[in-house]
């Protein structure tokens, strides 16, 4: 049956008309006059509580937010004014006799005459009900507390430039079509929202408690990214009141992935967030742009072997310890006792601030300042101190050698020797004066000179040669290795990513980081590339510690620096236990034979705890899997798929190879052949909408997607270590429909294991 000869399509596209002319009229009306409009919507709400005296009603109203009319809502109401809404949710309230139809949209408006809510927003209490709620009784959260009623039906539309395509009456299994269908498209070169789709365990990722930190560990594809995203939105909509969007930030792991990511919250009505990268975020904190190493050295050093692995593993996985973040508190500790001058402040015999006074200030009442700071709230009371006692003193000097002189005017007849001896007097006294006057300039300075002041690298440095690093449990072979390393780093005025754990953090306790930082609220993808002190560093310069954490360990193939396990993470970043753990098995991006085959790959892994990613049932073609004995026969080959692929619809196609240099052989093959493809080779800062092909390296790939992936070995294989069996189930996660795999002779490594 079309779905125009329903019986309740003429009423749906009545329904969908009014909606867009509704709209239509709002933009309208607030466009000639905006603060007009407003005015009159403040108005129907002072009315509504005497209109109507049902508080359930009302709360759900409310709950909608039907009232929240301004310039964002606005600009909002304009994003969706052709596709206003996705579902409808019939309900009825507690002790109300009435069932509402609910229409759910990405924005919210609600007609002031009748009071009747035009769109519910998706975040809003009540719309849980779509995403979690059964036909039957229902209960859902408000900011009042729990709200109950009944639901009768739910409803999904397919609406395309304010046209109605579709619209199904769903239940647990037509729930699975509209998935499927969403999961079916083409992949874009930007990660698009999923309102209309989001699933109950993806549902209670992104309404967790916000005052709560959170981790989620979920399978490849999960829809980790996409909800940490949505996440955000739900969070600013139901916290606007007490947070301001500047105060959410998401952390991408590089450039090129927060291009990709750029789209969702505009998408989804929300502006202001700050998206950055770790690395910028440090760069930020610390003033400048430190010179750093390539974030990725490590990892090319371990893919290259050599018989220094094991040190650098240890360096990597020490720098971003628990262990070493007490170290450089013990050194910090140490240093505000170090640094303390033993005398007392004096001018001439007068004390003006006793030395254990001092320490008390730097030690205990200023002990939450950076400890230069602390040293600048010292200098402050001592000249504060000073101005005072001075005034003491030189009123003292004054009314000494005042009396002085009364007292010559009694002792001395003979007027000579009176005038001569008050004169001496006068002499002294503005001798006296004028050297405490002196002294007093110059005071401050010279007891502040006592507190040893040294740059942050210096400190570094100096904590790097401390005794203490000694009495760890690392060997001495390995210290005497992480100083040298570190040292050569230093000398040639560079770092290393798993140094700016360590700097952040004593630029923070030592200095106080160079910008405000506004941000409470921080939700961090490809967590499982953070190491325990990195997170321990971003609680302590956020002051907060409402964390969303989002990884997967399966793809942690920088797990030398990262998480090794997050039950440390759980242990170490929130010991009182209030952290929410949660699991997402199912994987939504790719078909069960491509699932299949990277689960496969996966199993010759030790990562522990190992979930398998369970694939959503949609089936596609076998991956490909084929052995060449010539380059350029597995070109051609690559070259004529990518032909087919792109006549069938499929946009965004990738090569991956295992490193650059690899990417780099595979370009310089295809240009061989001579193609009309544009052919790009993508680094971590690169763009690549625009491209036909893309070729990158496994390890830059994480994250993204694409429609079809072919996986090429032409002189590098993956093996069977931990990095490499890591870096192949990434690659062979990433695409949505199809995936080859073309190998040279004698370069299929673990693929023949698999
Ligand atoms: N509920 C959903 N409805 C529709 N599409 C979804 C849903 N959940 C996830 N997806 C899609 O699945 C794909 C994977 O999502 P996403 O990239 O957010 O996953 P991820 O867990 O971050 O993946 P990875 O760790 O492998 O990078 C995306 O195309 C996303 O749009």
């Amino acid at each position: 049956m079309s779905i125009t000869e329903h019986q309740e399509y003429q009423s749906e596209r009545t329904r969908l008309e009014a909606t867009k002319e509704y709209i239509g009229l709002v933009l309208q009306e607030s466009e000639q006059n905006e603060d007009a409009f407003r005015e009159s919507i403040k108005e129907a709400y002072a009315n509504l509580n005497s209109l109507d005296g049902s508080e359930g009603y009302i709360a759900l109203l409310t709950s909608a937010r039907f009232l929240d009319m301004t310039r964002e809502s606005l600009r909002q109401l304009r994003q969706v004014q052709s596709k206003p809404y996705f579902c409808r949710i019939d309900v009825r309230p507690e002790n109300y006799d009435q069932i509402q139809p609910l229409y759910i949209g990405k924005a919210s408006l609600f007609r002031p005459d009748t009071q009747e809510p035009v769109i519910v927003d998706w975040r809003s209490p009540i719309a849980n009900v779509y995403y979690e709620g059964r036909i039957g009784p229902i209960s859902y959260e408000t900011t009042t507390g729990t709200e109950r009623g009944e639901l009768f039906r739910k409803r999904q539309y397919t609406i395309e430039n304010g046209e109605l395509h579709d619209f199904r009456d769903l239940d647990i299994t037509t729930r699975d079509e509209l998935l499927q269908e969403s999961l079916g498209g083409s992949a874009d070169s930007r990660l698009k929202d999923i309102v209309s789709t989001i699933q109950e365990e993806q549902n209670r990722v992104i309404r967790a408690e916000m005052y709560r930190p959170m981790i989620v560990q979920g399978a490849a594809g999960s829809g980790k990214t996409t909800i940490a995203l949505h996440r955000i939105a739900y969070l600013i909509y139901t916290y606007g009141d007490k947070f301001n969007p500047d105060q959410f930030m998401i952390l991408a792991p590089h450039q090129l992935f927060l291009k990709y990511i750029a789209d969702v919250l505009p998408e989804l009505g929300v502006e202001a967030v700050k998206q950055t990268t770790y690395l910028d975020f440090v760069f930020e904190g610390m003033g400048k742009k430190l010179k750093l190493t390539d974030p990725n050295e490590r990892l090319f050093q371990f893919l290259e072997g050599g018989d220094q692995t094991d040190l650098l593993r240890f360096v990597s996985r020490f720098k971003g310890s628990v262990e070493y973040k007490q170290l450089i508190d013990a050194y910090l500790d140490a240093l505000t006792v170090r640094m303390l001058p033993r005398e007392d402040f004096k001018l001439a015999k007068h004390i003006i601030c006793p030395a254990d006074e001092i320490q008390k200030f730097f030690r205990t009442d200023y002990v939450r300042l950076p400890i230069y700071k602390r040293v600048e709230k010292i200098k402050k009371i001592l000249q504060d101190r000073l101005k005072v006692k001075k005034k003491e003193i030189m009123k003292h000097i004054v009314d000494h050698y005042d009396h002085e002189i009364d007292q010559a005017f009694v002792h001395y007849r003979d007027p000579e020797k009176r005038r001569t001896h008050v004169v001496k007097l006068m002499d002294a006294k503005e001798d006296l004066l004028k050297k405490v006057e002196a002294r007093s300039k110059t005071l401050v300075k010279d007891y502040m000179a006592k507190f040893p002041k040294q740059t942050l690298a210096a400190h570094y440095r100096e904590f790097l040669q401390d005794e203490a690093l000694l009495s760890t449990a690392a060997s001495a072979e390995e210290i005497g290795f992480l100083q040298e390393h570190t040292f050569a780093l230093l000398d040639k005025k560079r770092m290393e990513l798993e140094d700016t754990a360590a700097l952040l953090y004593l630029q923070h306790k030592l200095f106080g980081l160079l910008s405000e930082m506004k941000v409470r609220n921080l939700v961090i993808d490809e967590a499982q590339d953070y190491s325990v002190f990195q997170l321990l560093t971003l609680k302590e310069v956020l002051g907060s510690d409402m964390f969303t954490i989002l990884g997967d360990l399966s793809q942690g193939i920088h797990s030398y620096r990262g998480v090794e396990s997050w039950d440390k993470v759980l242990q170490a970043v929130f010991p009182s236990g209030n952290c929410n753990y949660l699991v997402l098995e199912q994987s939504y991006r790719t078909t069960v034979e491509i699932m299949n085959l990277a689960n496969r790959v996966i199993v010759h892994s030790s990562t522990p705890g190992l979930v398998l990613a369970k694939p959503v049932v949609r089936h596609g073609e076998e991956p490909r899997q084929e052995v060449f004995t010539e380059e350029s026969a597995l070109i051609a080959q690559v070259l004529a798929d990518v032909e087919r692929l792109k006549g069938a619809g499929m946009n965004s196609v990738a090569v991956i190879g295992k490193t650059m240099a690899e990417c780099r052989r595979i370009k310089k093959r295809l240009d061989e052949q001579g193609t009309e493809l544009r052919i790009q080779v993508l680094d971590e800062k690169e763009d690549y909408s625009g491209s036909d092909l893309v070729i990158v390296p496994s390890y830059v790939v994480k994250g993204l997607e694409f429609d079809a992936v072919f996986i090429v070995n032409l002189q590098e294989a993956y093996t069977a270590d931990e990095l490499d069996v890591k870096l192949l189930y990434v690659a062979m996660t990433r695409p949505l429909h199809r995936m080859a795999v073309y190998s040279m002779e004698g370069k299929r490594g673990l693929l023949d294991l698999i």
